[in-house]
């Protein structure tokens, strides 16, 4: 449409389901033409996450199962946005520009959200694939964004049979092969039934599949919004909880229960519960974040792999990756009473997992709930050896912990934050550690904040450094946000275009939760004011 311009944003096209066909039916030649270039099957996710139902959005997953290589994205923006007489010369420049032998064979894995209204436009996308490149087409009906992204990955590893029910199995195997060492370990394992909020969307009727083929009598899940009557995302999903610090509508709560919630393709979680005075705590990406890496971290002291290792003076890098949003206090928690290296990179999963394949242990989430680790394959050699060296002068609290790092790692899918296998992996950790969710939630106190959204005339005039957290123009805007920042005790503000949706995002957060709505309040003004 004339006046209208996409852009292939944080994750993908996302926006109105109506108005979006054209983008799809592009996407599909594109995934074609990547599919030739990498010689490699190239999926092809129809969600919009966590928007409202009535929006639609794609995403394109590259051969191993991670995000869109960055270069082309902009070729994603550009041929969305060219009129359809200027398609065929755009999709020629290309080819050209990529080199891409259009004689290759290319072949497109795709696969839909559940209640999306445009079915229609998703065939459409199947046949651009199909007819105009000749690729191959193969249609995985519903599946979650991380489901994709494994299946994607093992067919091109070479299982050229891999299924949903593989996806299953696999992770099922590996959360039962760990329960079984942690119960080892101790008397009296605990159980406690999880009730997990599906947000209404395509991760409820996966969840039941996976708690099934673990079992009720090792993971008790209680699956709520799984879609009956309730619309996807509305009141409900990891956003809402996350963003509105409370519990999804109609959902009673009870003290110290275990809550967790999805969202609407199931690549986040964020866990809550009541404290004694039915006060609502938030256990979110930064609290998932700190439970992962200080466990990987204790097994790997435990293990002492080092002592194992060909050059002990190699020593393995573990890391937290970050974004702006993360808590102030989980950042100190992290840096100075666990001396665990954090790196903060701007907003969007595509930026933390780079900067997580940068340590041997990358541990990353953003604050909303998604996020997952990376082991790079020296670690996974340095663990073989480990788990290798049963010799008797080991302790069993030392072999133990070997198997333990190993089978935590199998229950991670390494491709994308996947709901479902940091849902498994937390409930692991607690199991192990025998705490409750109350033991968990302790570790630090979050400081109080608050998330806010202003309309201006347009966002794009505001630009951001130092992994988001300044402004930089309009060069107004920060001075003006350093001023309020410095009324507020433990105070931290910043300011940035969203990249989903036409709004610019204000993040507050202060020591009472008066004076981060305050805060918040202050500074949306100001970019009310100085962002036209
Ligand atoms: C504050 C926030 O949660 N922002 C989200 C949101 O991006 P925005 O660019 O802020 O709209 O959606 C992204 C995709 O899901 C996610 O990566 C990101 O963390
Ligand atoms: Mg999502």
């Amino acid at each position: 449409p004339d006046n209208v311009r996409v852009s292939y944003g944080t994750a993908g096209f996302r926006g109105n389901a109506s108005g979006m066909e054209y983008v799809f039916f592009r996407m599909g030649m594109l995934a074609a033409l990547r599919s030739k270039l990498k010689e490699a099957a190239i999926g092809v996710m129809v969600t919009a996450s966590h928007n409202p139902e009535h929006d639609n959005g794609v995403k394109l997953i590259d051969p191993q199962g991670e995000m869109l290589a960055q270069s082309w994205e902009s070729l994603a923006t550009a041929l969305a946005n060219v009129t359809n007489d200027q398609l065929i010369e755009q999709l020629k420049q290309i080819i050209d520009s990529q080199k891409i032998p259009l004689s290759n064979t290319s072949f497109s894995f795709y696969c839909k959200r559940l209640q999306v209204s445009n079915e229609v436009v998703c065939n459409k996308t199947t046949f651009a694939n199909a007819s105009a490149f000749g690729a191959t087409c193969h249609d995985h009906g519903l599946l979650t964004t991380p489901q994709l992204h494994y299946i994607l990955a093992c067919y091109n590893g070479g299982d050229i049979k891999v299924d949903e029910e593989h996806y299953y199995q696999n992770y099922a195997s590996a959360f039962k092969a760990l329960l079984n060492v942690v119960s080892l370990c101790k008397l009296n394992p605990v159980t406690s039934p999880v009730t997990v909020d599906c947000a209404n969307g395509v991760g409820a009727a996966k969840l039941t599949k996976l708690a099934e083929r673990i079992g009720a009598n090792i993971i008790d899940i209680v699956v709520y919004n799984d879609g009956q009557s309730g619309k996807l995302n509305e009141n409900c999903g990891a956003d809402y909880v996350k963003v509105q610090q409370r519990a999804p509508a109609g959902l009673n709560m009870e003290p110290f229960h275990r809550y967790a919630s999805f969202d609407g393709d199931a690549d986040r979680l964020i866990y809550y519960t009541l404290d004694s005075d039915c006060n609502f705590i938030l256990l979110d990406g930064d609290k998932i974040a700190a439970l992962f890496a200080t466990y990987i971290r204790d097994n790997l002291k435990k293990v002492n792999i080092e002592k194992n290792s060909v050059s002990a003076s190699i020593n393995l890098r573990l890391g937290i990756i970050q974004t702006a949003y993360a808590n102030g206090n989980s950042t100190n928690f992290l840096i100075n009473q666990q001396n665990i290296e954090i790196a903060c990179t701007p907003t969007g999963v595509k930026y933390l997992h780079e900067k997580a394949l940068t340590f041997d242990i990358g541990v990353y989430f953003e604050a909303n709930g998604h996020g997952t680790v990376s082991f790079s394959l020296f670690y996974l050699k340095r663990l073989q050896k480990g788990e290798s060296a049963f010799d008797p002068n080991k302790s069993a609290e030392e072999r133990f912990a070997a198997k333990k790092l190993k089978l935590f790692l199998d229950i991670i899918n390494q491709t994308v934050g996947d709901a479902m296998c940091d849902l498994l992996a937390v409930e692991a950790i607690l199991q192990d550690k025998n705490w409750s969710v109350k033991e968990w939630y302790r570790i630090y106190t979050e400081l109080p904040n608050r998330q806010a959204k202003v309309q201006v005339a347009d966002r794009r005039i505001i630009e951001t450094g130092d992994a988001e957290r300044k402004v930089i123009l309009p060069s107004m805007l920060q001075p003006a946000i350093d001023e309020l920042v410095r009324k507020y005790p433990s105070g931290r503000s910043f300011v940035r275009p969203s990249g989903t949706e036409d709004v610019v995002r204000v993040y507050a957060e202060a020591n009472t939760q008066e004076n981060a709505d305050d805060l918040a309040q202050q500074v949306s003004l100001a970019v009310y004011n100085i962002g036209g």
